[in-house]
């Protein structure tokens, strides 16, 4: 039932042919809808959108909230991924050359919401030190969390937990209200049943001192354990995505103009000034153009792609591909940041969501509770995450040159993050898991293009433990996560020795090995256009996300957050739309 898919109006879809709006943003995704809706409001804005609606071309696997553990199989970052056009890009990697040469699958939202209707919808701003990291690398007080706030404020509503629903005391979210918003598009939540696999899990982190954090995940403070808020429409239990709030908004209070199913090939230049797209639907090409502005808004891995194509970028590059320079901008997909996982795993003897749904005799319960009461395991996304600076134990046993990495971030912003979670093996059994996952990612990738054409996938190197530091942080996760595993919460509920990485994965290189050879991305990829100030090495927009050398020209999306930020991404995608509509609204 896909509950949420409105269809477009013929008055709202973009009449394909050439013609001119105030605005062109450049994909509907996360970010580029929350800017349009925004921009919308006070002047004409036309976004151009490769995919669709995932409601219709995903169905329940993209809208189910427990769906987003289990169902959505385009996130299998393995080279026989299956294949699912029209929502997924269908991006792979450059064999990482650190990683046991592995060839990485990277799935990206092709569809109206972008990421946000494929992600696990956890919802978690980053941390008040690294947004003061931000201040500094770009030179503007505006990036300090104080001034952040009202617009992260701006864009939520949040709904308290239904603790009726979530039922289990133990599990009950604590967070400072103070800081949420309640007048934005965006719902965020908590789930309506927490996982009895997952509350084991969260005990046995909080008794080795991850104790609960009171304030949440919101309030600029990433230290300890909290029940991780989601973007969930908790009313109806179903994914929200920038789809479901921004673009639903949008539609209903603005003449946002949609093109659904059509892809910007190339931006169009007079000179040093963006003038407009060339697009493309179903084999027709025109030209939409801009009388402000172009905001390119395509993703960590197509922005940078659509800006080389078009003649921005470094020089060397564009020069062997025959692509004419409008601006040396040596920075485009030089500075990408991966944050790498590690995950650990047991038997347990406890239920989890996926064991009661995969069990005939429990699934119709559950099914029914989701219809009626939109309650129940799928109603349930991720549940448990934690923050950590390494303890001094652990600090001690990493080689000198990734301690004194570490020691040069900001003393109050985490090095690791703890997600718990369950699954469920093929004969029932369930299976509980914690993983570890860098909060700083040094390790440096990139992305290039192989020729002038969109169609031609961006090449793309995650750099993955190009820097050391990397792969020993993750050394660390594991042996913390099995400090975790034996407290007596944790031992209550496992039978058998450990599954993943195993009894024979004991020393640290062993374990260095293991981490080659198992580690994963969570699909949190920035920096490729990083923010920055003038002239720095690898700064493509300024402070206002404006483009440097190239007028009328902004990239708004993840791409341009300058180093990986602890906490998840969309949030900060969210606040840094609305801050950049506010500033563009403003100039
Ligand atoms: C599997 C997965 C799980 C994740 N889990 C979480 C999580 O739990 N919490 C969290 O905070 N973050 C999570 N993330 C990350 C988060 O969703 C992304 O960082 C965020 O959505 C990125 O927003 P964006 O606007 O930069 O890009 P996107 O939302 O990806 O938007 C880019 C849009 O541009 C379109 N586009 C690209 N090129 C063109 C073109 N040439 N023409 C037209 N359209 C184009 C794309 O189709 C897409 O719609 C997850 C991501 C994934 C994939």
């Amino acid at each position: 039932e896909h509950r949420h898919a409105k269809k477009l109006t013929s008055e709202q879809i973009g009449t394909i042919g050439d013609a001119t709006f105030d605005y062109v943003i450049v994909g509907g995704g996360t970010a580029g809808l929350t800017i349009a809706a925004r921009l919308a409001s006070v002047a004409s804005v036309a976004v151009v959108e490769a995919g669709g609606y995932y409601e219709i071309d995903y169905g329940n696997a993209s809208v189910v909230p427990l769906y987003s553990l289990t169902k959505i199989d385009v996130i299998d970052p393995s080279e026989n991924f299956p294949h699912r056009p029209e929502i997924d890009w269908e991006l792979t990697t450059v064999p990482q050359v650190n990683a046991n040469k592995r060839v990485i699958h990277y799935a990206q939202g092709k569809t109206l919401g972008g990421s946000s209707a494929l992600n696990t919808m956890s919802y978690v701003r980053s941390s008040a030190a690294a947004y003061q990291r931000w201040v500094g690398m770009v030179g503007d007080d505006s990036y300090k969390f104080d001034n952040l706030l009202p617009h992260f404020r701006k864009s939520v509503h949040l709904t308290p937990p239904n603790l009726e629903k979530r039922n289990a005391a133990n599990a009950t979210p604590q967070y400072d209200t103070s800081v949420y918003g309640n007048g934005g598009p965006l719902e965020v939540s908590w789930n309506n049943w927490v996982d009895p696999t997952i509350t084991w899990l969260a005990t046995a982190m909080q008794a080795i001192g991850m104790s609960i954090n009171p304030k949440g995940w919101s309030a600029g403070d990433l230290n300890g354990g909290s029940w991780v808020p989601s973007t969930i429409d908790t009313a109806l239990a179903t994914r929200e995505s920038a789809e479901t709030s921004f673009l639903e908004y949008a539609l209903a209070n603005t003449s946002l103009q949609v093109y659904p199913h059509s892809t910007v090939t190339k931006i169009l230049l007079n000179g040093t000034s963006a003038r407009g797209v060339k697009v493309e639907t179903n084999g027709t090409v025109y030209e939409l153009s801009a009388r402000k502005e172009v905001i390119i808004s395509a993703g960590t891995f197509h922005s940078p792609q659509l800006l080389m194509i078009s003649g921005i970028g470094p020089k060397a590059t564009l020069d062997e591909l025959g692509i004419p320079l409008v601006a040396d901008l040596p920075g485009v997909g030089q500075n990408l940041r991966d944050p790498i996982s590690i995950g650990t795993s047991h038997i347990v003897n406890t239920i989890s969501g996926q064991s009661i749904v995969s069990n005939q005799v429990t699934e119709p319960k559950a099914l029914r509770q989701y219809k009626e009461e939109a309650a129940g395991p799928y109603s349930s996304a991720a549940g448990w995450i934690a923050y950590e600076r390494l303890t001094s134990e652990l600090r001690s046993t990493l080689p000198q040159s990734t301690q004194e990495k570490l020691a040069a971030l900001p003393v109050d912003s985490p090095e690791l993050s703890f997600i718990a979670g369950a699954s469920v093996l093929p004969n029932g059994t369930s299976q509980g898991a914690m993983s570890a996952t860098i909060c700083n990612t040094f390790s440096v990738g990139s992305v290039s293009i192989r020729s002038a054409k969109i169609s031609d996938p961006p090449i793309i190197d995650l750099g993955w433990f190009s820097d050391p530091a990397d792969a020993d942080i993750l050394v660390a996760g594991i042996k913390r996560l099995r400090q975790v595993w034996a407290t007596e919460p944790a031992q209550n509920i496992t039978l058998g020795a450990e599954v993943r990485p195993g009894a024979d994965v004991g020393t640290d290189a062993e374990m260095l090995d293991y981490i080659r050879a198992n580690a994963q991305q969570i699909w949190h990829p920035s920096s490729t256009c990083s923010m920055g100030k003038k002239g720095d090495r690898n700064a493509v927009v300024d402070s206002e996300a404006r483009v440097f050398g190239v007028e009328k020209l902004r990239v708004m999306d993840f791409s341009i957050v300058p180093f990986s930020i602890p906490g998840h991404p969309q949030a900060t995608v969210y606040m840094l739309a609305e801050k950049i509509a506010d500033a563009i609204k403003r100039g």
